[in-house]
C-alpha cells in the first residue's frame, strides 16, 4: 500500500516486464487482467469469487454507471467501492468508446460528445471535463481521459482528426484531474493502423505528465497482426517507467502476444461474457459446452485446476444447464473463465520473473493446440 500511485519495474524477459503497482487501495501485479464490473457488477460473479480467482482490480464504466444509478447518486451512496462492496482497486473507462458503441450518438465537437441513453432515450452531453468529474463522483482510483474511438477500417483523414481531438481532450482531462496522490489519470493513443498517427499520439500524451498510458483505437474489427503491428510501433515511444493498458484485448492469444511486446495491464468482456454463452477456456483449449457431444462426458473442464467450477463439476452437468438456460451454466462457466483467464496472467508473471517468457508462451500455445479436450 502506498498513499502514491508508484509503478515499479521488477523484472523482464525479452520485452515481457514483470511489474507492480502500489496505489491507497491495493497492489496490482502485472501483467494484470482487469474483470469488467460495467454497471457494478461482474457478470453473473460475486465479488469475492472475482478476488479469490486472482484479481487485483476490476473496470467500470462511466456511460454506464452516469446512466444508471447516476454519478452524483453512486457519490451519495459512499462511492463505488462502498455500493458494490470491492474495497480494492477500481479503474473506470471514460465513457466516450461506449456512447459510440451503445449510444444514439447525436453530436461529437470541440465540447465533447451528446448523446441519447440506450436505456430511456433521454439526452445527454458529456465533456472531458464532465467525464473526470464523474470518474471522481465514482471515487475511481484510475481515471481515463475522453477519447474518440474510431472503428477500422477508416479514412486516415478520419482517424487523424479523431487522434488530434483526442489529444486536445487527453489535455483537459488531464486539467481537470489536477493532482490527486492516491489516483491516477490514464491518456490513449489513439491513431487507428496508422503508423504515423500513432506515433505522433504518444509523443503528444508524453508532453502531459500521465502516470499512465493506454494504447486504444484497437480491437475494434481490424487483424490481430494489424494490432500487433500497431504495439510494435506506439510502444516503443512510451516512457518505459510508466504502465501500459492494452484497452479490450482480449483472447489468451491475443493477451500472450501483446506481454511479448510490452503491455502491463488488460481487459476484456471475453471470459465473462462468452461464459453466459456455454463457452469454457481451459489449458487445453476451448469447450463449446453446448455441443451434444458433451451430453454424457462425465469429465470436469480441468480436474487440475485450483477453481470449483472447472474441477468439481461434470461436463454432462455443464451442458445440460447451458441448454437448459439455467443461471447456474453462466455462473460456473464464468467462474472457470475468470480463473482460466487469472492462472495464464499468474503463469505469465512467473515466466517473466524466471526469465523465460518465451517458453512458456510456446508450452501455452502447444498445449491449446494439442487440444485433447
Ligand atoms: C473490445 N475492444 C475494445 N477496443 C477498445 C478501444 C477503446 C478506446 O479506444 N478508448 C476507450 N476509452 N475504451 C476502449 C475500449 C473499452 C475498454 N473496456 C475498447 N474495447
Amino acid at each position: 500500500m502506498s498513499e502514491n500511485f508508484t509503478f515499479t519495474l521488477k523484472a523482464t524477459s525479452g520485452k515481457a516486464r514483470l511489474g507492480e503497482i502500489t496505489m491507497p487501495r491495493g497492489t496490482i501485479r502485472t501483467p494484470a487482467f482487469m474483470p469488467v464490473g460495467t454497471v457494478g457488477s461482474v457478470k453473473a460473479m460475486y465479488l469475492d469469487q472475482v478476488r479469490e480467482g486472482g484479481a487485483d482490480i476490476i473496470l467500470g464504466n462511466t456511460y454506464h454507471l452516469m446512466l444508471r444509478p447516476g454519478a452524483e447518486r453512486v457519490a451519495r451512496l459512499g462511492g463505488l467501492h462502498e455500493l458494490i462492496r470491492w474495497p480494492y482497486p477500481i479503474l473506470t473507462d471514460s465513457g466516450g468508446f461506449q456512447v459510440m458503441s451503445l449510444s444514439g450518438l447525436r453530436k461529437l465537437d470541440e465540447q465533447g460528445v451528446t448523446f441519447k441513453s440506450h436505456i430511456d432515450g433521454s439526452l445527454h452531453h458529456m465533456s472531458p471535463e464532465r467525464s473526470i468529474e464523474i470518474q471522481g463522483l465514482l471515487d475511481s482510483d484510475i481515471q481515463m481521459q475522453l477519447d474518440e474511438c474510431v472503428a477500422l477500417p477508416a479514412e486516415e483523414k478520419e482517424i487523424e482528426r479523431a487522434m488530434e481531438m483526442s489529444l486536445r481532450w487527453a489535455e483537459r482531462c488531464r486539467v481537470a484531474f489536477g493532482e490527486q496522490p492516491g489516483k491516477a489519470m490514464f491518456g490513449i493513443v489513439q491513431g487507428g493502423d496508422s503508423q504515423a498517427l500513432r506515433i505522433r499520439s504518444a509523443e503528444g500524451l508524453k508532453q502531459l505528465d500521465l502516470k499512465g498510458y493506454a494504447v486504444g483505437g484497437l480491437a475494434v474489427g481490424e487483424p490481430q497482426n494489424v494490432m500487433l503491428e500497431m504495439l510494435d510501433i506506439t510502444l516503443p515511444v512510451l516512457p518505459s517507467e510508466k504502465p501500459r493498458y492494452l484497452m479490450g484485448v482480449g483472447t489468451p492469444d491475443d493477451i500472450l502476444k501483446s506481454v511479448a511486446r510490452g503491455i502491463d495491464m488488460f481487459d476484456c468482456v471475453m471470459p465473462t461474457r462468452s461464459g453466459r454463452h456455454g463457452l469454457a477456456f481451459t489449458r487445453r483449449g476451448k469447450v463449446n459446452i453446448r455441443n451434444a457431444r458433451h451430453a454424457e462426458d462425465m469429465r470436469p473442464l480441468d480436474e487440475e485446476s485450483s477453481c470449483p467450477a472447472a474441477r468439481d463439476y461434470s461436463r454432462a452437468y455443464l451442458h445440460h444447464l447451458v441448454r437448459s438456460n439455467e443461471a447456474l451454466g453462466g455462473m460456473l462457466l464464468s467462474w472457470n473463465n475468470l480463473s482460466y483467464y487469472q492462472d495464464l496472467m499468474q503463469g505469465i508473471r512467473k515466466a517473466i520473473a524466471e526469465d523465460r517468457f518465451a517458453d512458456f508462451q510456446a508450452e501455452t500455445l502447444a498445449a491449446w493446440e494439442k487440444g485433447d479436450i
